[in-house]
């Protein structure tokens, strides 16, 4: 389908707008007024611009407060839409929008407003216009779309009809105000225009919640597909448009932005079932192995971690300074070869089709990354994540071409002497720009379903965790960032960020790598006392909990034990964890601790405190 962007979305002047939206293969635009008023472009050059560019301007907007209680006023709104018609034929465009009144003034009277509108109806079949009224969820008299449709149903005027927006019918619908049911029965050649904006659940202010925290399909808490899909049931065929008011979009770079908002329309019209798709994402079967840059020092330190948590350096890349450290079916790479400082460089997923995975990856937009390598060395596909970290594509069973076959094995065996079975999650901090533009990137490319929503008070400001995750839990993406933009005050090193191995026995794993020597965190014993407050576990359970330094959660599903290593090289450390049952998340609730544990490690000794 045609696919829209309105310029509030995005940030710079309106010439920076287009160029932006033109780029990531938008075919038409919303223009903001005030976007226009600030250009100093005439409104013919704005559309030569636009043509030049393949877009079409789809819509003029908005039109604000136009029906009036006072006749003086309706008289002067009349004439300043006559003056924008005039601006809109200039501009190549023939719909604008008017959204419903939230000014003292607003007509209450739905004959008087249906009367108003048919007059404004009038003067824009004058001009060969037409009228798109949209209810905003905070309209003084029309707040909901029913309200809306009622009106111009009763105005019946062949050039007005309706603009629906997602925002305003869901975020209405949660508090049950309203509810997307009769929308497949509008008439198709009723509704003018669909803006589409996801949007995380608040409890707020709508107007607040609008102008700040709209988000692109699938960022946010909405079903933007449920909501599309009555749209298009009722034989709508014009553009799908975007309309995100967002803090972050707003001073981020545009042409990012609108990648990122178009890979949300190709996700979102994939979950329709609209062709042409991209390839279906493939199964995966879990990851083939994280990788770290490494400078030397913390190459030194990570490999006598990885020793210690008893991992065995099993093999050496042909063409560059990689080791390959396993145990089990957990496998890291430690790369020397980066300018990089030490982090999380690569994520690899085992997929049944690394082929099919690439394809889709590419018509999702994922950039990819070039990569040099040796004759014979295996051709993986690589793209990057919003953060930059690598995302390998993988098939570690296919023997002859699979990427292991890069490595030289040394014949150390990979056998689990710590009981490490495979890589449980990896957790990536996210720069406080990129949270909502990484979900759906994973969401969309791997096809992993967001879940854990959660948010806590940790030593250095508030921090948010989302997950992404396959449906059988074997690719587990933790991303964390922070809620605000991060202060001075914090540590100067960036958020660290983990790997965690399951272990089937998380007081054997904790032990066998006390004795190798492992740089393991100490918990407080204040910890130990509030989780003996409030679990009742057993005093045998609780004794090796506190003896082996594990944390412990449960929910619904089941219970989670996990314990860490100090940070590693700077910006790493290890986690260990052991599932119990159903239990589906991270042991966030326990995150506080750990990274006050964290702190503590890394400053020098302050004494007992007194
Ligand atoms: O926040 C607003 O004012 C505003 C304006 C136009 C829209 O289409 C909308 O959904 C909101
Ligand atoms: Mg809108």
């Amino acid at each position: 389908m045609h696919k829209g962007i309105a310029t509030v979305c995005l940030s710079g002047t309106l010439e920076d707008k287009l160029d932006a939206a033109a780029a990531a293969g938008f075919s038409g635009v919303e223009i903001f007024e005030n976007d226009l008023i600030a250009s100093a472009w005439s409104p013919e050059q704005v559309r030569a611009h636009c043509d030049r560019l393949g877009l079409s301007i789809d819509l003029y907007q908005p039109f604000r407060d136009f029906d009036s209680s006072d006749s003086d006023t309706f008289r002067r709104n009349l004439r300043r839409a006559d003056r924008k018609f005039d601006l809109m034929r200039r501009l190549g465009t023939d719909t604008v929008l008017v959204c419903s009144s939230a000014s003292a003034d607003a007509v209450d009277d739905d004959e008087v407003l249906a009367e108003q509108l048919r007059t404004l109806g009038d003067r824009a079949a004058e001009h060969g216009m037409r009228v798109a009224y949209e209810a905003l969820a905070w309209g003084r008299v029309v707040d909901t779309w029913e309200h809306s449709w009622e009106i111009v149903r009763r105005a019946d005027h062949p050039a007005l009809g309706l603009c629906l927006d997602s925002f305003h019918v869901l975020s209405r619908a949660q508090g049950g105000g309203t509810s997307i049911d009769g929308i497949a029965r509008i008439p198709a050649g009723k509704l003018f225009f669909l803006q589409l904006a996801d949007a995380p659940h608040l409890n707020m202010d709508v107007l607040q919640w609008s102008r700040h925290h709209r988000l692109f399909p699938g960022q946010g808490s909405f079903d933007l597909s449920a909501f599309t899909g009555a749209v298009l049931a009722t034989g709508y065929d014009g553009p799908l448009s975007l309309e995100v008011f967002n803090d972050v979009y707003r001073q981020a770079e545009p042409g990012r932005a609108a990648v990122d908002a178009m890979r949300s329309l190709i996700a979102l019209e994939e979950s329709l079932g609209r062709e042409p798709a991209p390839p279906r994402p493939p199964e995966l079967t879990g990851y083939a192995f994280t990788e770290l840059a490494v400078d030397s020092p913390s190459e030194h330190q990570l490999s006598r971690a990885l020793a210690a948590m008893g991992f065995a350096h099993v093999g050496q890349h042909r063409s560059k300074p990689v080791q390959l450290w396993q145990q089990g079916d957990a496998r890291v790479l430690l790369n020397s070869g980066t300018e990089q400082a030490t982090t999380v460089s690569a994520l690899a997923v085992d997929t049944v089709d690394p082929v099919a995975s690439a394809a889709r990856a590419e018509a999702l937009l994922a950039p990819p990354v070039p990569r040099t390598r040796g004759a014979a060395e295996a051709d993986l596909s690589v793209v990057a994540a919003p953060d930059g970290t690598s995302l390998f594509f993988c098939r570690t069973e296919a023997a002859e071409d699979g990427w292991m076959s890069d490595f030289i094995l040394t014949g150390a065996g990979s056998d689990a002497p710590a009981g490490l079975r495979h890589i449980d999650h990896v957790a990536l901090a996210q720069p406080f720009d990129y949270f909502d533009e990484a979900t759906l990137f994973y969401r969309a490319v791997l096809g992993l379903t967001p879940r854990h929503d959660a948010e806590f008070a940790a030593p250095f400001g508030l921090v948010r965790n989302r997950a992404v995750v396959d449906a059988p839990g074997r690719v587990r993406i933790a991303l964390h960032g922070t809620v605000l933009r991060r202060g001075d005050w914090a540590p100067g090193v960036p958020d660290p960020q983990h790997i965690a191995f399951a272990s089937d026995d998380i007081f054997a794993s904790a032990r066998a790598m006390r004795e190798r020597g492992a740089p393991l965190l100490p918990v407080p014993e204040n910890y130990y006392d509030d989780l003996d407050a409030r679990t009742e576990l057993s005093p045998d359970l609780l004794a090796a909990l506190r003896e082996c330094r594990v944390l412990y959660d449960r929910d619904a599903g089941g219970e989670f034990f996990h314990f860490h290593t100090e940070v590693l090289g700077g910006r790493v450390f290890f986690e260990v964890v052991q599932r119990v049952g159903a239990y589906g998340g991270y042991g966030v609730a326990n995150a506080p601790v750990r990274m006050a544990a964290h702190r503590a490690a890394r400053l020098p000794a302050r004494g007992s405190g007194r």
